[in-house]
């Protein structure tokens, strides 16, 4: 094989509680890339289309976390790369990861996949490094092992994949500004009081039960910020009020997507999702602020094989 057409989910990382830990991945909103072997060695971007971004290896996060993995390897070969970009950079749904987590994969499918999704997971985190600061691995996670995933540690790099509840849909509303993460990241305290701490891990921890038990309510009940939210909400105009309707729209609870401008909200149905995708839409509506609702089932799969 030397050629392969990939569709590289958006993901929802922190899932209101788990600021940089927690994450899931979406079914319906994704980037596609085709990625295929040259003669010529190294790793190059060809095509980009949907997006203005760099085409320089060292400043695409797509050829950055390739990059990283073709110097494991040490292939015979080099990799072109074509990125079509339908998750608008700085959306706060992965669109950095889609790029660093797809490119990873499709060179490791064309390799005859020697490497596991955990080693996927840490070259891609080299390229998400590049868009956001940091190595954070909670948008790459589930792209790549698909469904709920929690990182337990960056090092050694540790992934834990959670069950995903059967009727758990998720609605987004993407306000178009651009919030970059490493923007979204710099205006958060570096200590946080022990009293919100506590809250913070008992939320987490009730959410990562009530996944494990299928408890709808414990989830609602665990969609809960107290650490983030409050500085990035700030960020994301009428957050408040898509936050207060959503919840009255029978949403089980929302938060930030990511670092932001998207909202999520989890709903125990298609319909209720639908719902709240209307609830969103109103609140919208009549302000000058262009936006996009989207309504996906969670992806348990993650990263698909188009061609
Ligand atoms: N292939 C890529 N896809 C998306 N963003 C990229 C890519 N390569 C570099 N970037 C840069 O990463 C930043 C967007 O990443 P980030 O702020 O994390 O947004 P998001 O929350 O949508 O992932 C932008 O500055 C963009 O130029
Ligand atoms: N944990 C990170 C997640 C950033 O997600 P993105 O989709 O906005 O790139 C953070 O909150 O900074």
């Amino acid at each position: 094989m030397n050629e392969i057409k990939i569709f590289s989910p958006a993901t929802v990382a922190n899932v209101s509680c788990g600021f940089d830990v927690l994450g899931f991945c979406l079914d319906t909103i994704g980037d596609e890339m085709v990625i295929r072997k040259t003669n010529e060695k190294g790793i190059k971007i060809t095509k980009i289309v949907g997006a203005d971004l760099p085409f320089e290896t060292g400043k695409n996060v797509a050829s950055v976390s390739a990059l990283a993995l073709y110097n494991d390897a040490k292939p015979d070969c080099g990799f072109e790369i074509e990125i079509y970009k339908n998750i608008k950079p700085g959306s706060g749904i992965g669109s950095s990861s889609a790029s660093a987590a797809g490119s990873v994969f499709a060179i490791n499918h064309l390799l005859g996949n020697p490497y596991n999704a955990t080693q996927l997971t840490g070259f891609a985190m080299k390229g998400e490094a590049v868009a956001s600061g940091c190595e954070h691995a909670d948008n790459i996670a589930p792209a790549l092992f698909g469904g709920f995933t929690l990182v337990k540690s960056t090092s050694p790099l540790q992934v834990l994949q959670l069950p995903t509840p059967k009727d758990l849909y998720v609605t987004i509303i993407h306000p178009q500004i651009e919030v970059k993460t490493s923007e979204a990241r710099a205006i958060l305290p570096q200590d946080i009081p022990l009293q919100n701490a506590i809250t913070q891990w008992s939320n987490v921890g009730s959410l990562v039960h009530a996944l494990h038990t299928n408890d709808y309510n414990l989830i609602s009940l665990s969609l809960n910020d107290v650490v983030v939210e409050p500085y990035r909400s700030q960020l994301i105009p009428h957050f408040d009020l898509v936050k207060t309707e959503v919840l009255k729209a029978g949403a089980l609870g929302a938060g930030i997507s990511g670092s932001g401008p998207s909202i999520f909200a989890l709903s125990k149905s298609k319909t209720t999702a639908e719902t709240v995708a209307k609830a969103m839409t109103q609140v919208f509506t009549n302000t000058t602020i262009a936006f996009n609702t989207y309504v996906s089932k969670i992806n348990t799969q993650g990263m698909k094989i188009i061609s």
